[in-house]
């Protein structure tokens, strides 16, 4: 089947996404189709869904103002995948404690932005994610420290305490950025564990 991936494209890594995409798709037989998301009405068509890194504050804002919100939402409701990375992980949450940030509550965590500390605004890290064999190489930058887990929400990793992968339902979320490696397994995780083919 070809898979069709919609990835918000507001800001953020919409071409490295869509090669982890395309290569996910790669290993199970498939193919993607990537579809870039700045307007309401394509998501709708869309088999899963990619909340790239960013601005959160800039990211929540547009998807206000097209009204792109309530298509996520319902993309979840309806069981859908949804990969949300860094910024994306932060506009996914139930409370990112920041007025400007109006999260959409696809994800049972709250986020504390840029959190991870000055001496560490950027790093990679060998991460032990649950369901991978090996561990990923996760680049964080300006990270998002999850600070609450709620019931609904199982994690998937942790860093220097933290967890920085989760899943909740169809919604997986990472405080790092899975598309700036050639590795395609959060990518794999997030949309083929749970999409029937
Ligand atoms: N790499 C990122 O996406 C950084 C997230 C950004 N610091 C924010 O709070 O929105």
């Amino acid at each position: 089947m070809t898979l069709r991936a919609g990835v918000l494209a507001v800001q953020g890594d919409v071409s490295e996404h869509a090669d982890a995409i395309e290569r996910a798709a790669a290993a199970h037989g498939e193919t993607a189709e990537v579809v870039e998301i700045r307007e309401a009405g394509l998501i709708p068509d869309c088999d899963v869904l990619l909340l790239p890194g960013g601005e959160s504050t800039t990211i929540s804002r547009l998807v206000q103002r097209e009204g792109i919100d309530s298509e996520i939402t319902a993309h979840v409701e309806a069981g859908k995948p949804v990969l949300a990375t860094c910024a994306g992980l932060i506009v996914a949450a139930t409370d990112a404690h920041d007025d400007r940030v109006d999260t959409l509550n696809v994800l049972d965590v709250t986020v504390e932005r840029n959190a991870f500390g000055r001496q560490k605004d950027s790093f990679e890290a060998p991460l032990d994610v649950a369901g991978l064999d090996d561990p990923f190489p996760a680049v964080f930058i300006r990270a998002p420290v999850i600070d609450y887990v709620g019931d609904g929400a199982e994690v998937l990793a942790s860093w220097d305490g933290h967890p920085v992968a989760v899943r909740d339902g169809p919604v997986v979320g990472t405080s790092f950025h899975p598309e700036l490696t050639e590795d395609p397994r959060i990518h794999d995780l997030a949309f083929f564990d749970s999409v029937e083919s």
